[in-house]
């Protein structure tokens, strides 16, 4: 159903390691959590400036703002994740859109 992702190495960041291996100290979890956040961060606004790129590049080229079935796909990919995945690929696809964007 979901496209196959493509092949980014993120094996740097550490995402697959086991959290339970992870001390029980709040101050050293928290560390963990900023630097997830970090890379949240960073990622969603370059998604946001990449996907503001496409549109514009779209329009200027006689297209449309927004397609359709390629939403359909990112609101595929974050599935996984139940209603809060729907609604954060919701919000993901909004900050692409800019001021104007619903
Ligand atoms: C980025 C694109 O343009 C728009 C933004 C999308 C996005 O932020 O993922 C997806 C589809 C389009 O509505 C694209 O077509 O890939």
């Amino acid at each position: 159903m979901t496209d196959p992702q493509p092949p980014i190495d993120l094996s740097s960041y550490n995402l697959d390691d086991d959290v339970s291996a992870l001390p029980d100290d709040i101050d050293v979890l928290r560390l963990e959590i900023d630097r997830l956040d970090a890379v949240i961060l960073g990622a969603i606004k370059r998604r946001s400036a990449v996907s503001k790129k496409i549109g514009a590049a779209r329009m200027a080229s006689g297209g449309p703002r927004l397609v359709h079935s390629r939403e359909v796909k990112v609101l595929d990919r974050f599935a996984e994740l139940g209603q809060e995945g729907h609604t954060l690929a919701m919000l993901l696809l909004r900050l692409g859109r800019g001021p104007l964007g619903r």
